[in-house]
């Protein structure tokens, strides 16, 4: 029988366009593990406020929609889908319009509080032993006793070559301003640009995605051989 109550916690935090979502994924499906992406909860609150035509800088607004917010995502690697209500938003979340507003939602109190409880309740259910949790403040806030914590970074440079790599309908220009001015409105309520204390650093501005699999690998392989 395995030595948790629960799976095993790996906290992945890091910038816009580290590789978070991409590399955790990766490193669940090559562990068995399941993955959490928690960015798109904020994306699908997100969505749903637009859907719903209220004001995203309302926050008293945004907050009264907490309670009926009916989400649903797929935890296996291979199985990704959000859901709002009986809406399948995966696409949906990841237009331009819905990145340029939820830093204003990620931003009210309410919202991170209930999102935060949200995380752990679904990081614990997944029937795999262990669980990917990538997003901005996963070893700080969400999850800070985390048997495995991580900063996933590169520099901004990287960042943006990479990110205007996978986006042909926007400029490299426009694309590189949006990711500097999601990170300057985000890094307003979270850290995820420096590692907090006991969280090691996996800087991959030098790896290509492979070695940044194997770097991240190897960090959960050593901190599960020192838990055992
Ligand atoms: N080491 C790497 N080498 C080359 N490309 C990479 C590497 N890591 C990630 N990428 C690529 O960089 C892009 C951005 O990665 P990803 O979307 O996973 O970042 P993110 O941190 O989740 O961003 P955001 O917070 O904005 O959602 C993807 O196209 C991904 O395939
Ligand atoms: N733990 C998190 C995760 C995300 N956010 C906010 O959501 C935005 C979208 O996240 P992506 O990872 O999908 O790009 C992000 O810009 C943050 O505003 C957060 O606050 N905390």
């Amino acid at each position: 029988m395995s030595k948790h109550s629960y799976p095993l916690f790996v906290a992945i935090d890091g910038p816009a366009g580290s590789g978070k979502s991409s590399v955790s994924r990766a490193v669940a499906r090559r562990l068995g593990y399941g993955y959490l992406d928690t960015g798109a909860a904020y994306r699908a609150l997100a969505w749903l406020v637009i859907d719903q035509e209220v004001d995203p800088e309302n926050s008293a607004a945004v907050s009264a929609m907490l309670p009926t917010f009916d989400y649903t995502i797929g935890t296996e690697p291979d199985a990704y889908f959000v859901r709002v209500g009986e809406s399948d938003v995966t696409d949906a979340i990841r237009e331009p319009q819905i990145s340029a507003a939820v830093s204003a939602i990620a931003r009210v109190p309410a919202v991170r509080t209930h999102l935060t409880e949200l995380f752990r309740n679904i990081a614990r259910a997944v029937p795999q032993p262990g669980v990917v949790v990538e997003g901005r403040d996963i070893t700080t806030v969400v999850a800070p006793e985390a048997e495995v914590r991580i900063l996933l970074t590169a520099t901004e440079e990287a960042r943006m070559a990479r990110r205007s790599a996978e986006i042909s309908t926007q400029s490299a220009h426009t694309v590189a301003e949006q990711l500097r001015s999601r990170d300057r409105a985000d890094s307003q309520v979270v850290e995820f640009m420096s590692a907090a204390d006991g969280v090691t650093t996996v800087d991959s501005t030098h790896l290509d995605f492979d070695q940044t699999i194997d770097a991240v690998v190897e960090v959960i392989n050593t901190a599960r051989n020192s838990h055992d």
